[in-house]
């Protein structure tokens, strides 16, 4: 037969520069091209994996052992689950070993090949890892034939057709099709998750690929979340007769998403509403603000990203997980930089100045990662007991208070 090769391996990794890497396939069989970058996370793995901001990508897990505390059924941060899985592939050093832990349900490669994610074994992840660093995240396409038969030509021209994220709208493909409400809180030592009993704000948050955690972190602020599609214009936020408007964060190029979301957020900040973004929404509220976003080298995806607050001194460690970053320089006068990377010196948060409208590049809602950043959520909702003419709630509150 022409076209296949055999292969001891059973997993394929093909990065656009002909770099060819073999391992053990787990998970779902076929394959699927995407940018390929590396997590520097030591845990929470099924997090990562269900993060719709994936969307596109194939991740390569820095930390060696994946998998051993297996799958369960609550790390799972996607909400829209009838949009197909975000990620692309996930790229492993180690073997998945049978998990040890009481809340596994299953083991990882059948968690994987449930929600027709590939993934690869066996590689060496610090030799690619190194490779990004040094030359960028490059495209890649990921195989898995159990038997070794590879149909090449398949695999290389879907290498070929995969555009590369620059330009591309992702957050069409995971955003929710319908609006719907969210009232589910964080999880609490001993009480699992909880109800929103006696809401007292009402935030309407623009799903461009939202987290759980994010959704949970807001309702836990006293917030019912009315969730909208990431097409609704203005009038249809307006018309939920919001406190707050919560921008998401989300898949893809924000330059290509902003097309049609800029115009709506422009909308937006003109009805004096606060407003607050994260990570995609962070952009493309940068972008409606009149600033530009641009590709970055490797990126930013771990959950001990140094983050300085340039408004107080002090340093948070944030869990990131972006590719494109706002061009600090491009904001304009009236808007302040109000947070950076201390890894690069990227821009990692802004304010627009005398208006209750914020934004950070990074996750507060820290799914997985330290909660260093929490406080951002009690920030936006003490804008809206702001206008509300309510008390303001503590951002570091003391412990046990
Ligand atoms: N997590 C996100 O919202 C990511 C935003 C954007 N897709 C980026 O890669 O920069």
């Amino acid at each position: 037969m022409t076209g296949w090769q055999q292969s001891p391996a059973t997993a394929l990794l093909i990065l656009a520069d002909g770099t060819r890497l073999e391992g053990h396939g787990i998970g779902a069989i076929g394959h699927a091209a995407g940018e390929v970058c590396f997590n520097t996370a030591m845990t929470g793995y099924q997090e990562i994996l269900t993060d719709p901001s994936y969307a596109g990508q194939i991740i390569t897990f820095t930390f060696p052992h994946i998998g051993n505390v297996g799958a369960n059924d609550e790390d799972i941060e996607t909400v829209n689950m009838a949009a197909l899985s975000g990620v692309r592939g996930a790229v492993l050093k180690a073997d998945i070993t049978n998990p040890s832990n009481y809340r596994a349900v299953q083991r990882l490669d059948a968690w994987l090949k449930a929600r027709n994610i590939i993934g690869i074994a066996g590689i060496d992840t610090r030799a690619l890892t190194a490779r990004i660093r040094e030359h960028g995240m490059p495209n890649g396409v990921i195989a898995h034939a159990p038997d070794g038969h590879f149909h090449e030509p398949s695999i290389m021209a879907e290498l070929k057709a995969f555009p590369g994220l620059e330009g591309l709208d992702l957050a069409k493909e995971v955003t929710t099709a319908q609006t719907y409400h969210w009232d589910q809180t964080r999880w609490e030592w001993g009480k699992g998750y909880g109800t929103l009993e006696n809401p007292e704000f009402h935030v309407v948050a623009v799903d461009y690929g939202a987290k759980r955690n994010i959704l949970r972190s807001l309702a836990d602020q006293g917030a019912r979340v009315t969730v909208v599609p990431a097409t609704a214009t203005a009038a249809d936020i307006m018309s939920h007769n919001p406190d707050g408007i919560f921008l998401s964060n989300g898949p893809g190029d924000p330059a290509a998403t902003g097309k049609y979301a800029v115009p709506t957020i422009q909308k937006l900040m003109e009805t004096g509403k606060p407003i607050f973004g994260i990570c995609l929404g962070h952009q493309l509220l940068g972008i409606a603000l009149g600033g530009t976003t641009s590709k970055m080298h490797q990126g930013h995806h771990g959950a001990n990203h140094p983050v300085k607050d340039l408004t107080t001194g002090k340093v948070e460690i944030t869990s990131m997980n972006h590719g494109f970053a706002v061009d600090a320089d491009t904001l304009p006068g009236g808007v302040t930089q109000t947070h950076i990377s201390l890894f690069d010196g990227s821009n990692a948060g802004l304010a627009v100045d005398g208006k209750p409208i914020f934004s950070v590049q990074y996750h507060p809602e820290s799914s997985p990662g330290p909660h260093d950043s929490h406080y951002l959520f009690t920030r936006f909702l003490n804008h809206v007991r702001a206008q509300k003419g309510m008390e303001q709630k503590p951002e570091h509150p003391k412990a046990g208070a």
